[in-house]
């Protein structure tokens, strides 16, 4: 199998390269890891280091000029999915794109420490929003007697989301895992440092590709051992994207994914009274009304709440931002009009 087969080459990728790269000489590859401005790709005939990463990220498939001069990124494919969350203490509001073209997003939660709601919550949502299939992963299954409700807990909150159960250590669900990935298809591992994810991966190739890092005695806590994302081939096409263990999560223009994940409390709001409820202290409000008669849980609602505002002011900001870039550029010779790298696959209307 050549090294492309292995990366994730499919047909439909085929397809894409077709389209959107009909330059002879030109041949498509993969970004493996795209890492302090420095990208490594996968071609069909081997691994290949290029400088510049022209805001690739790990996933991206592209077209590399392949006429006997030095190979060049000359174009990128459009992704399917966008693994995305907005840059941690940025106060400029950016995307940090994790990852593009993934087809399973699985949110790994460990079964050695007490389930974190809001932030396997949080996950979700980004999950959700990325355009590809969550899938919950439970790590670390031999340990799960000392937290022994954490496993019915996340079953109770993904709210239908498929669960399945793994252990690195006792080579327990590895088989079910491999088996949701389908050829050709990439999961990406999203969980907090020390949730198991290299060593799943490891317990998947078989390998000792992935540095693990022992947890810290007493917190349960690892330290950040996966420095950059990378793509894992598993053999026969399958692929695994390993990322660092994410610290915070803060969403970016993830609506979509929250109402994917709250649509049991957004499904509340049209039997609200008032047409406008702000879900406050109104009367005959339905959210507060199934907060009381137990239907709905307070922390869900504080939950879903917390992201909402949080999205409701990262747009306030960005069309701050967006009018002080009309003012400066009416009085400036315009910029290159290329797209930022973040909006390639936006619909105009969206940008
Ligand atoms: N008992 C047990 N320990 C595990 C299992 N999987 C991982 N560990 C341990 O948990 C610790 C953290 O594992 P890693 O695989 O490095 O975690 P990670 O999610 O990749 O962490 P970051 O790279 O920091 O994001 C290591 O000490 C592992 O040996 C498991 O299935 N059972
Ligand atoms: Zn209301």
């Amino acid at each position: 199998m050549d090294t492309l087969v292995q990366y994730g080459f499919t047909d439909r990728v085929d397809g894409l390269f077709s389209s959107f790269a009909p330059t002879a000489g030109t041949l498509p590859a993969r970004v493996i890891r795209a890492d302090r401005g420095r990208v490594l790709l996968a071609r069909p005939q081997g691994l290949l280091h290029l400088d510049g990463d022209g805001g690739l990220v790990t996933g991206d498939w592209v077209g590399v000029r392949d006429d006997g001069g030095s190979p060049a990124v000359v174009c990128a494919l459009p992704r399917w999915s966008t693994l995305q969350r907005k840059r941690a203490f940025d106060p400029s509001s950016q995307a940090q794109v994790l990852g593009a073209n993934i087809d399973l997003v699985g949110v790994v939660v460990p079964l050695d420490r007490p389930l974190s709601t809001n932030r396997l919550e949080r996950t979700l949502v980004a999950a959700c929003d990325s355009g590809a299939v969550p899938i919950v992963i439970l790590t670390k299954a031999d340990l799960s007697t000392r937290f022994d409700d954490v496993v019915a807990e996340t079953i109770a909150r993904v709210r239908g989301v498929e669960v399945l159960t793994t252990s690195a250590e006792a080579a327990d669900g590895l088989e079910e895992l491999r088996g949701r990935i389908g050829t050709g298809q990439t999961l990406a591992l999203l969980g907090p440092s020390g949730a198991g994810k290299s060593s799943l991966i490891n317990a998947l190739t078989g390998e000792d590709r992935q540095d693990t890092g022992a947890v810290r005695a007493g917190d349960g806590r690892g330290r950040h051992t996966t420095t950059a994302r990378e793509l894992v081939p598993l053999g026969d096409g399958a692929v695994v994207m390993d990322t660092p263990g994410l610290r915070g999560f803060a969403l970016w223009d993830a609506e979509d994914g929250l109402s994917e994940v709250f649509g049991d409390v957004e499904a509340l709001f049209p039997d609200c009274r008032f047409r406008d409820c702000a879900h406050d202290r109104e009367p005959g409000c339905a959210v507060h009304a199934a907060i009381g008669s137990g239907l709905l849980e307070e922390r869900r609602w504080l939950s879903y709440r917390k992201m909402e505002r949080e999205l409701a002011s990262l747009h306030r900001r960005q069309s701050v931002a967006e009018q002080r870039r009309r003012t400066t550029s009416s009085h400036r010779p315009p910029r290159d009009a290329g797209m930022g790298k973040d909006d390639r696959n936006r619909p105009a209307d969206d940008r």
